[in-house]
């Protein structure tokens, strides 16, 4: 518990457990974070950090104890714009003719009023949104006819068009060109200094690393780490048994943890879907 005042505190979790169903993957879950921080979720493969950010998001299950998003409990947040979020593993369909300006447009839907039509402000907001990440000269070119790096950048357009007040993003970098990666450091880096609050799950801190200042890590469901970014490569991955030294390799800058790694000599915290 912390004594952050409600205005301060862009989210709060309080002993909270995230799930699916009945089953608990995050346990315990406790986390504030202030307006305006950005923040890495570290963890290896199935560690519950997708899940962590959906539980930000209503996408999962809140089992026990409490997730407040920008001062009102999750899911109960009445203006849906102020949170955004960039899902993992996803690029536009390949199917849909639909342009850069069109479907980074259907980002800015929440910020319209019922029956709401698209006036100067919000066609500015999406031109701005598509000019912060570098896709300016796209803007009425086909989605489908960008690469797999630019059509994230779209989709991080589409979250940024309604002017969120918290983006979270799960995996930004994950299968992208260097090119891309740099710009969308650029992004984060320029919405961060405007005071949005970032969560950012990942794998790889190296791309996002001046920008992520603090990190949490996700183990087997239970937050292990909680501290500064360049902290965290001790813990991470390793529920808190790394012996430095251990042929495991850093983790910032340029972490990964997708690839095999030793097994630590303690047994590992149970992996819980309990
Ligand atoms: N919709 C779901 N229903 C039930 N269990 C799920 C669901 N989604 C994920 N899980 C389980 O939750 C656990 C944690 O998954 P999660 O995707 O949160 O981990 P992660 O740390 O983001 O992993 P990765 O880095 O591989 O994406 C896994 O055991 C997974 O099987």
């Amino acid at each position: 518990m912390t004594d952050s005042s409600t205005a301060d505190t862009a989210l709060r979790l309080d002993g909270a457990t995230i799930g699916y169903g009945d089953v608990a993957i995050v346990r315990d879950a406790h986390l504030t974070v202030r307006r305006g921080e950005a923040l890495a979720v570290l963890g290896a493969n199935g560690s519950g950090k997708t899940t962590l950010s959906r539980g930000l998001l209503g996408l999962a299950a809140v089992l026990g104890g409490t997730v407040e998003v920008l001062g009102a409990p999750v899911g109960r947040l009445r203006e849906r714009g102020r949170v955004g979020y960039v899902p993992q593993r996803h690029t536009v369909s390949g199917a849909m003719p639909a342009t850069v300006r069109e479907v980074v447009g259907v980002g800015r839907l929440p910020r319209l009023g019922l029956f709401g039509r698209p006036g100067p402000r919000d066609r500015a907001a999406v031109a701005d949104a598509v000019d912060a990440v570098g896709l300016a000269d796209r803007l009425e070119d086909p989605v489908a006819s960008l690469s797999g790096g630019q059509q994230r950048r779209v989709l991080v357009a589409r979250a940024l068009a309604a002017e969120p007040e918290l983006l979270v993003m799960d995996e930004p970098t994950a299968g992208v060109d260097a090119g891309s990666q740099e710009a969308l450091a650029g992004v984060l880096a320029r919405v961060s200094a405007r005071g949005t609050t970032l969560v950012v799950v990942t794998h790889e801190t190296g791309p996002l690393a001046a920008v992520l200042s603090r990190a949490v890590v996700v183990d087997s469901g239970r937050l292990t780490y909680d501290g500064p970014l360049a902290g965290a490569e001790t813990l991470a991955g390793t529920g808190g048994h790394h012996h430095p030294g251990e042929d495991d390799g850093p983790l910032v800058p340029g972490y990964r943890l997708d690839q095999p790694r030793p097994a630590p000599d303690a047994v590992r915290v149970r992996n819980g879907s309990r």
